[in-house]
């Protein structure tokens, strides 16, 4: 029942609608009690000849006014409570969201994409049900339980209704028994359908890969093993599940079989008439529904702090990387100065970056140059304070970046990420994504400016068109363009492209170069490659090797050092002299 202490906070929040849906329950539990005591009423009434039509009237508009009282009651405590449990799961699913939202990248280095949406779905369902049919198996079998028993005790006999009473110890221990069971076994079961989700999940994405190695027969194996596992996992819980009910009617059956058995007996002893004996098991009867509702209880409860605990080990993990206190609330702009002595990727023993200094004057370009897994994307990954723990300090306009709102510096910031991600909407939505009330005027300049306007106006609607999961296919080189647009829409101060010209050809890549450099020239540029003629004309390239810098300079400085920077240049000169067949 813990459960309810955790949730006193939401109890508290719509104590109005919960006190009043608990006293509807409690008045419906009173009104119950009247259709067994008339019949019972009746059946002396006729037993000893003194029915009249007049008296029958009168207690049958009275069992007719307590059945539409209990209809109108019925359906506005449903309202009042199970409305309020909608309630509750639309709060958490928002703090879930928002939580996500906040977590830094290295949460979902740890996390499952399915796991995250099982928590988002099946745990708050559960934990919704807890709070609304929990609170009304509470209430009933509490309330409806002790007035249905006081009225058995007080309107009929005490004795027999301690007869009848006696096996409900026995129900009490089985239930509790039955409850711990299934607490444990829920867990498990829940944990069993993140893995289902997140395998469905990563086949759906990954199908593309699936296909083409031709592993469909080995996935679906994969699948259905998880897919058993989820089965066998909620069979154990059916196994739990399934033994309250029978219990619990074995147990009503004692109580039916002791009341007709001692009832009797009285009333062969004359200490109680037969419509009292009546009165009395339609009593028992009335006690069937608490009692179930007290089995479902601990089933209810026992789910819904199963996955109340998951959520909430969830939102309590940390948001590890947040706004200080007093966080700068300016917008982020001027010189970068970047110090890192030495940073590791949590988790990781190893050095990704030591001895990385560099200064980028406001209007320059920084080209970033070295072999894959230098270092370089995470030098940005710094930069976005996607990750922190490095010594050393990245200053940006003379602040320290952690020193910032982290939205006031990621709005400074257009970033075009390695694995850009297009959304399933129009190539207008997917450009526009940052400033969904732009004007399609500033959506084409954006275009026009990373080189995909042309192509977009070939697509069958345009930028109507619908990209992303659900729309159509797009090259690699299509795609990037317009990840790039997107992140020119911001206009923003500074513009960093992670490798993000790789699937273009030379001479896009260089128009998109070009443009860039006639229109940013006041802003800030951090282009990251392997193809050197992509930061050829930067203003300063940096050479990474093993994490730190190893060449720094311009082009031509570096091209004059004949180190490491030249070796790749002329290299690269080779390739492509083998790529044009030889010819100059
Ligand atoms: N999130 C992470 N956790 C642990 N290690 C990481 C993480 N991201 C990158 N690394 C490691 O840090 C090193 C530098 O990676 P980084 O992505 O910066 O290389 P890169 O120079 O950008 O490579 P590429 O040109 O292939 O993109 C690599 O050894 C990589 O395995």
């Amino acid at each position: 029942m813990k459960v309810f202490l955790d949730l006193g906070w939401f109890f508290k929040e719509r104590k109005k609608q919960y006190i009043f849906g608990i006293i509807m329950l409690m008045v419906v539990a009173l009104l119950q009690l009247l259709p067994p005591k008339i019949i019972g009423y009746v059946v002396d009434e006729i037993r000893l000849g003194a029915l009249t039509s007049e008296t029958l009237f009168k207690v049958l508009l009275l069992l007719a006014g307590a059945a539409l009282a209990m209809y109108t009651i019925r359906y506005y405590w449903r309202m009042l409570i199970f409305g309020s449990a909608i309630l509750l799961a639309r709060q958490l699913r928002e703090r879930l969201f928002r939580h996500f939202t906040r977590m830094s990248p290295r949460f979902y280095q740890k996390r499952r994409v399915g796991d995250l949406m099982a928590h988002a779905t099946n745990d708050l369902s559960a934990v919704q049900q807890t709070a609304g049919a929990g609170v009304l198996t509470l209430v009933d079998s509490v309330t409806t339980g002790s007035f249905v028993i006081a009225a058995m005790a007080i309107t009929i006999d005490w004795k027999l209704t301690l007869i009848a009473l006696i096996p409900m110890p026995i129900m009490a221990y089985l239930t509790n028994y039955y409850g711990k069971q299934l607490h444990n076994r829920f867990h498990f079961a829940q944990e069993a359908f993140s893995n289902l989700n997140d395998k469905t999940q990563e086949s759906i994405s990954g199908i593309k890969v699936i296909k083409t190695f031709g592993q469909e027969k080995e996935d679906i194996q994969d699948f259905v093993k998880l897919s058993d596992d989820v089965v066998e996992k909620n069979i154990h819980v059916a196994k739990v599940d399934s033994l309250f009910d029978p219990t619990i009617s074995a147990i009503v059956g004692v109580s039916f079989f002791l009341s007709i058995v001692f009832g009797a007996r009285f009333i062969i002893a004359g200490d109680m008439t037969i419509g009292d004996l009546i009165a009395f098991t339609a009593y028992l009867g009335l006690l069937v529904w608490p009692m179930l509702a007290f089995g479902w209880l601990f089933n209810i409860v026992e789910r819904g702090r199963a996955s109340y605990d998951r959520i909430r080990t969830l939102l309590a993990e940390p948001v590890d990387i947040d706004d200080a206190e007093h966080a700068l609330d300016v917008k982020a702009q001027g010189d970068l100065d970047v110090h890192i002595d030495e940073f590791k990727f949590p988790d990781d023993e190893r050095n990704a970056l030591h001895n990385v200094h560099f200064t980028l004057k406001r209007g320059e370009t920084l080209g970033i140059v070295g072999k894959t897994g230098s270092g370089k994307t995470a030098i940005l990954k710094l930069l976005l304070r996607e990750f922190e723990g490095y010594n050393g300090t990245i200053t940006y306009g003379g602040y320290s970046i952690n020193a910032y709102k982290k939205e006031r510096l990621r709005s400074a910031i257009g970033y075009v990420p390695q694995d850009h991600f297009l959304f399933s909407t129009t190539v207008a939505g997917n450009i526009a994504f940052t400033n969904t009330s732009a004007l399609l005027e500033d959506v084409y300049e954006a275009s026009r400016l990373a080189h995909i306007h042309e192509d977009i106006l070939k697509f069958t609607n345009g930028y109507d068109t619908i990209v992303g999961e659900r729309g159509v296919s797009l090259s690699g080189g299509q795609k990037q363009r317009i990840a790039i647009a997107r992140a020119l829409m911001m206009k923003p101060e500074l513009l960093i492209l992670d490798d993000s010209l790789s699937a273009v050809d030379a001479r896009t890549e260089e128009a998109i170069l070009e443009s860039l450099k006639a229109f940013r020239s006041d802003e800030t540029t951090i282009i990251t490659a392997h193809r050197l003629s992509a930061i050829q004309h930067a203003h300063q390239i940096i050479v990474l090797h093993e994490g730190t810098i190893v060449e720094k300079g311009s082009h031509k400085e570096l091209m004059e050092r004949q180190g490491r920077y030249y070796e790749m240049y002329q290299l690269q000169q080779l390739e492509a002299l083998v790529e044009m067949g030889g010819e100059a």
